[in-house]
């Protein structure tokens, strides 16, 4: 196994400790989540089931036996784990690379806490260097793709990939994101938008990081 992968699994290990016993635990997206599904399986008696951010993730609880809620079913999330694909040392994001952005922001909204697990090298000092997701209405796709490089972006149309929710997205390379919250605030404005991958309105709370020494770093929001 990679430094990587296992930087990711040790994240992984590190955030069952978050979960409490008898909750529906809000689960995201991704390989690191991937190896988070594959530990609560181990615990699956311990919690009354999950709601999850995407189909990919909704099928592989389900394979495991973990019974997966609707969220409009569910009062309260008390604990959600999910990846990224970059953190700062603030704890705002860059996700969607896998293209699960919107269901990741509602159920990171919904949570009381918002555990964000990931390998070392997710750590960044300045948001960007990975092109950022924007989930767009397909009949909006131009026009904010315009609006993108009027602020310096160059957005790349993912061709092929539809979100779970039927829309599209847009990779927005060259940015080096200085003020994550305001940035994510006028990209929302754009009507088309649907979610932007930028997660600093809402930060995680806690940052696990898996270090290629077979360590964990925590840090805290
Ligand atoms: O849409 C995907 C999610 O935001 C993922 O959490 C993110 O892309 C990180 O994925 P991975 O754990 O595979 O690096």
């Amino acid at each position: 196994m990679s430094n990587t992968e296992q930087g990711k699994k040790l994240a992984a290990q590190a955030a069952i400790e978050y979960v409490p016993a008898g909750s529906i635990v809000g689960v995201g997206t991704g390989s690191t989540v991937n190896y988070f599904i594959d530990e609560l399986a181990k615990i699956k008696n311990r919690i009354e089931g999950a709601v999850s951010s995407s189909e990919a993730s909704t099928q592989r609880l389900k394979d495991h036996g973990i019974e997966v809620f609707d969220l409009n079913s569910v009062d309260s999330v008390p604990v959600y784990i999910d990846g990224a694909d970059e953190s700062n040392e603030n704890l705002q994001l860059i996700k969607g690379g896998g293209g699960a952005l919107t269901r990741e922001k509602i159920i990171a909204q919904m949570a009381k806490k918002f555990v964000c697990i990931a390998d070392e090298t997710k750590l960044v000092d300045v948001l960007g260097a990975f092109p950022l997701p924007v989930e767009v209405i397909p009949m909006a796709r131009s026009m904010i793709a315009r609006e993108l490089v009027k602020r310096g972006g160059q957005p790349v149309y993912r061709d092929g990939f539809v979100t779970d929710n039927g829309n599209q997205i847009l990779d927005v390379h060259n940015l080096r994101i200085m003020e994550p919250a305001k940035l994510e605030t006028e990209l929302n404005d754009l009507p088309g938008v649907v979610t932007v991958g930028i997660f600093a309105l809402r930060p995680a709370d806690v940052l696990i990081l898996g270090t290629a020494d077979g360590d964990i770093r925590k840090i805290d929001g």
